[in-house]
């Protein structure tokens, strides 16, 4: 049996049944909500509630995310975290230099980090942070994953604004300098657009100010997750 958010159900749509095989539809009849499409069998066991967290470098989508995770009890995983962890194995290379030129690293590896960490996990609510990136990687997780995202945040920040926060974060990232930033910001705007086109369209997408106070911008998401607290 499908359910339906009550609350808030528009910002974020949400299905308490398992997983099963092929396209689930709701029992009645609705064209507000987006329904979770589930066409994999990695799920069978474990229903999850995702939603990914997009926006340019520096525009605090990990900051945030410890707060979210905090607040609402999401396992947050950064995709970026994920890949400088691996830095020293097989592909290290690859994901050290990809990472250092500021450039993304083939969805295969990523998407494959993401899908280790979300297994091993007891938890069912993620938050996927700085994915997708492109469009390649939206579809490579939607292929590997068998399953879309409940809802899409998007910090939306200013270039100045990123740079200086970029420049300022000190925590020793190769990424973190005035060329690779150049990079990032470069490929963020040409390829980042896509993606919020599609979410957009899915009506999947929330876009948050991401100017201000920590506190303030968290204020601006709460909502979008209020839905999902009523389902503890
Ligand atoms: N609202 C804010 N105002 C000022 N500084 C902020 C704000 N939010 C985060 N910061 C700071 O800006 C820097 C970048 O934030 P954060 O690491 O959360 O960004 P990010 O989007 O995850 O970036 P990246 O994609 O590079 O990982 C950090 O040093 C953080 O403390
Ligand atoms: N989907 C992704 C996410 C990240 N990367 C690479 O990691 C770098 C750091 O990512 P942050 O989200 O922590 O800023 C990023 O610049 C990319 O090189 C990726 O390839 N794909
Ligand atoms: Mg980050």
């Amino acid at each position: 049996m499908w359910k339906r958010v009550v609350s808030l159900s528009s910002l974020i749509s949400y299905s308490k049944s398992k997983a099963t095989y092929g396209v689930k539809i709701w029992n009645s009849p609705s064209t507000l909500i987006s329904t979770p499409v589930y066409y994999g069998t990695l799920f069978k066991e474990k229903n999850p509630l995702i939603i990914f967290v997009l926006g340019g470098p520096g525009s605090g989508k990990g900051t945030q995310c410890i707060k979210i995770a905090e607040t609402f009890g999401f396992t947050h995983l950064s995709a970026g975290e994920l890949l400088r962890k691996e830095i020293n194995s097989e592909n290290g290379h690859i994901i050290l230099d990809t990472i250092r030129e500021g450039h993304i690293v083939p969805s295969e590896l990523t998407v494959n980090l993401i899908k280790k960490a979300m297994e091993s996990s007891d938890n069912y609510k993620f938050l996927i942070d700085g994915f997708p990136r492109n469009e390649e990687n939206r579809i490579t997780f939607e292929r590997i994953l068998g399953v879309e995202p409940n809802a899409v945040l998007f910090f939306d920040c200013p270039e100045e604004e990123m740079v200086k926060r970029v420049l300022n974060r000190k925590e020793g990232r190769v990424d973190d300098n005035i060329n690779t930033v150049k990079t990032r910001l470069k490929e963020f705007s040409e390829l980042n657009p896509h993606v919020i086109d599609y979410y957009t369209k899915r009506g999947k997408l929330h876009k948050i100010n991401a100017v201000g106070t920590v506190d303030d911008i968290f204020d601006q998401v709460r909502p979008v997750f209020a839905a999902c607290e009523a389902m503890k």
